[in-house]
């Protein structure tokens, strides 16, 4: 007895056609079926046959798989500041599951689900500690569960996922992610495993200088968390060499990185205030196309200051070019120093080209929004919102094709 099962993503409902290679055996030849989804899975029971069959699906606009993105940083590198800017251009604020664990790492909205990476640790607090690892390194986190329960939710499955519980230093009992829209997995290792790297539809790396990782670090926890400068300087230093082995590799695999660089406008600053920010953007990547300065393809030094935009010491300068990166033809946006007036922004939007917007001064518009955010006057603010529009068309795009193509599900 061959069981067909076939689940459906929610909301839609899917009409199916049952097919065989040797149609003789299964006793029909294509029997319709109609799979009404109830945002659950639904199943239909197939005929006395072992032989393989194939599904095939034409699904309604809108009934596609998660759309999966992969964010990959250190701790304390602006990962939640960048999910609260992406959320943001889905439109609606990222929460807590409601009713479920009060320190669960996930944050959902209309449109996305993004979960944390942490919760993939197979060991605890005390477990790292007695076997001498640190939760950067691959042994103290489960892969293969990561990788099945992407796949699951890929999939349109959804999954009981594990909570690691960073007041406790426990692995609590799983909460219920049902599959979204689109789903963010953001961590340490979004990339690390080839299984849960191939799940990706997009993939971005937040790559910041150690000098800077350094000041963040200070800021957020000698200010807020009452750590002192000696604590703050052994953590980074203890975890330097997992980082260096485990987490910094990813970025070669990513589809933007956005580097984050002491100023190179005040000649050897150590204040960390100014940044230097470069969007490093892969060529050739589908349903994504690099953002642009005056012209595509060319090289451009811009330093905008002036009539239209309002510069105090040391200025702003804009970059943009074509470079290499581990091998692969990037284009590079390059911004250092920040701005004085946020407003003015439009003017440096109003030149920048395919930023996916759907309005003119879109861009500036969600920077406005989110003026209080850390790195709002700067490229770490500016690039993080463009990623945003950039993954929102890419989504876009992703969903109208498949809506277009057929889905094919095999069984033997
Ligand atoms: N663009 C930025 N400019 C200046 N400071 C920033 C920026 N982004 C983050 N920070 C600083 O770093 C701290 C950590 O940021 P955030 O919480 O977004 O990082 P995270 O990667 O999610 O951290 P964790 O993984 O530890 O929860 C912030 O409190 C802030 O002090
Ligand atoms: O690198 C980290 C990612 O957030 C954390 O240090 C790791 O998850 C362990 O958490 P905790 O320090 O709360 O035990």
């Amino acid at each position: 007895m061959a069981i067909c099962t076939v689940y459906t993503t929610p909301s839609l409902n899917s009409t199916c056609s049952i097919s065989t290679t040797s149609k003789t055996q299964l006793g029909f030849h294509q029997k319709q079926v109609v799979f009404y989804s109830s945002g659950k899975k639904t199943s239909k029971r197939g005929s006395n046959t072992t032989s393989p069959y194939v599904i095939t699906c034409s699904t309604t606009v809108g009934d596609s798989k998660t759309v999966v993105i992969g964010l990959a940083a250190d701790s304390g590198c602006g990962k939640s500041t960048f999910m609260r800017r992406l959320t943001s251009v889905f439109g609606g604020a990222a929460e807590p599951p409601k009713g479920g664990n009060p320190d669960s790492n996930t944050l959902i909205s209309d449109t996305t689900t993004v979960i944390c990476l942490d919760d993939y640790h197979s060991l605890d607090r005390t477990g790292r500690k007695q076997k001498g690892v640190t939760a950067l390194d691959p042994r103290a986190n489960d892969f293969d569960l990561m990788y099945e329960q992407v796949k699951a939710i890929k999939d349109g499955i959804p999954v009981e996922k594990p909570i690691y519980n960073h007041v406790t230093g426990l692995l609590d009992p799983p909460e219920l992610i049902k599959p979204p829209k689109i789903l963010v997995i953001e961590g340490l290792h979004p990339m690390f495993d080839s299984r849960v790297r191939d799940l990706l539809d997009f993939s971005i790396y937040l790559d910041i200088s150690n000098e800077v990782k350094f000041a963040w670090k200070i800021q957020r926890d000698m200010a807020e968390r009452g750590h002192s400068l000696e604590s703050i300087k052994a953590s980074i230093e203890a975890r330097k060499p997992d980082f260096d082995a485990y987490i910094d590799p990813q970025k070669q695999y990513a589809d933007a990185v956005i580097e984050v660089l002491p100023t190179q406008l005040i000649p050897d600053d150590n204040e960390g205030k100014i940044l230097r920010v470069r969007l490093i953007m892969k060529e050739g990547v589908e349903f994504f196309n690099p953002v642009y300065l005056f012209d595509e393809g060319s090289t451009v030094s811009w330093i905008p200051c002036g009539r239209k935009l309002t510069c105090s010491y040391p200025g702003i300068k804009f970059y943009y070019g074509p470079d290499t990166y581990f091998g692969h033809e990037v284009s590079v946006l390059e911004m250092d120093g920040q701005f004085d007036r946020l407003d003015e922004l439009i003017y440096v939007e109003s030149h920048l080209s395919n930023i996916s917007t759907k309005f003119y001064g879109e861009v500036t518009q969600q920077m406005l929004k989110h003026a209080d955010f850390p790195g709002s006057s700067n490229g770490t603010g500016l690039f993080q919102t463009i990623v945003g529009l950039k993954i929102r068309d890419l989504y876009e795009q992703l969903i109208s094709t498949k809506a277009k193509t057929p889905v094919e599900a095999t069984k033997a």
